[in-house]
């Protein structure tokens, strides 16, 4: 699907790991919300990213996709070294993410939002665009299941389809590397179901995901591989059997949904 894997041979033989965390920590005063973390995302997996509430996946995220800069450590995609590069660079290079927090254009349609999230600096015209432009909105409107709302404006939207259109601007960057954070969150199961087919085919269109929820059921039902943090730091990595049974995990949720 993706433009941004130009990679030779021999350099995706080096960096068969899209995305490398070494030693991250964020400090906002005295609270370390990240705590020398260290993982990596290989390419064409779904890396589950989980946690307790304020364990830090978000602010992880926020460093990764260049919300800010981590205080320490380094961050390397396809090989280079990213640290606190600005979020317009990375979204360049590939790297794209969903907020937790819906943040659409309510005055503008479903479609119009999808295709200004193509448009690095918008233009609040859709008279301006592009005629491919447009057209690959429309893709994407498809692909996420939009279609029928695409001439709607987002607060018309279902709370299921405004989790489409936060994927669909996401995927608007034509991203490698998409970080989805909670997905699930308020969808009912079979919406869920339909999430995660989306991600899966994602997937196979040679995209690699790293999704953050509190949807246990939901979340190691669709993921290869999990990384879980507590209070910033790694606690366990492995596949969704291997999380479900570490004790290391269930103490930390003291218990919870697992
Ligand atoms: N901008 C900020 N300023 C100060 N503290 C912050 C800031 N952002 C996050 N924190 C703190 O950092 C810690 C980690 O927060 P973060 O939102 O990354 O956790 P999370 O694992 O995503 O939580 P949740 O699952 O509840 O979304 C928390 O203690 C939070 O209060």
């Amino acid at each position: 699907m993706s433009t941004h894997s130009t990679h030779s041979a021999d350099e995706t033989a080096q960096t068969e790991d899209v995305l490398r965390l070494e030693n991250v920590t964020k400090q906002f005063g005295s609270v370390t919300a990240v705590d020398d973390l260290s993982f990596t995302v290989h390419e064409g997996e779904i890396l589950g990213f989980i946690g307790p509430n304020g364990a830090g996946k978000s602010t992880t995220f926020d460093c990764v996709s260049g919300t800010f800069p981590p205080t320490s450590g380094t961050i390397t995609y396809r090989g280079e070294d990213v640290t606190g590069r600005p979020q317009h660079a990375l979204v360049q290079k590939g790297i794209a993410r969903t907020y937790q927090t819906f943040r659409p254009l309510n005055d503008r349609t479903v479609l119009e939002n999808i295709a200004l999230s193509q448009v690095p600096d918008s233009l609040f015209s859709l008279s301006d665009f592009r005629a491919d432009t447009e057209e690959r909105a429309r893709e994407i409107c498809e692909r996420v299941g939009l279609e029928q709302y695409a001439s709607q404006r987002p607060d018309e939207l279902p709370h299921a389809g405004l989790l489409r259109l936060e994927v669909g601007r996401a995927l608007g960057t034509d991203p490698d590397l998409l970080l989805v954070d909670e997905p699930f969150a308020g969808l009912t199961s079979d919406e869920v179901d339909r999430t995660t087919e989306l991600f899966r085919s994602l997937r196979e269109d040679g995209m690699t995901l790293v999704v953050i929820d509190h949807n246990m059921h939901g979340l190691l039902d669709l993921v290869d591989r999990v990384i879980v943090i507590s209070f910033g730091e790694k606690i366990a990595d492995g596949t969704p059997a291997e999380i479900r049974n570490d004790p290391a995990v269930q103490e930390a949720y003291l218990g919870g949904e697992l």
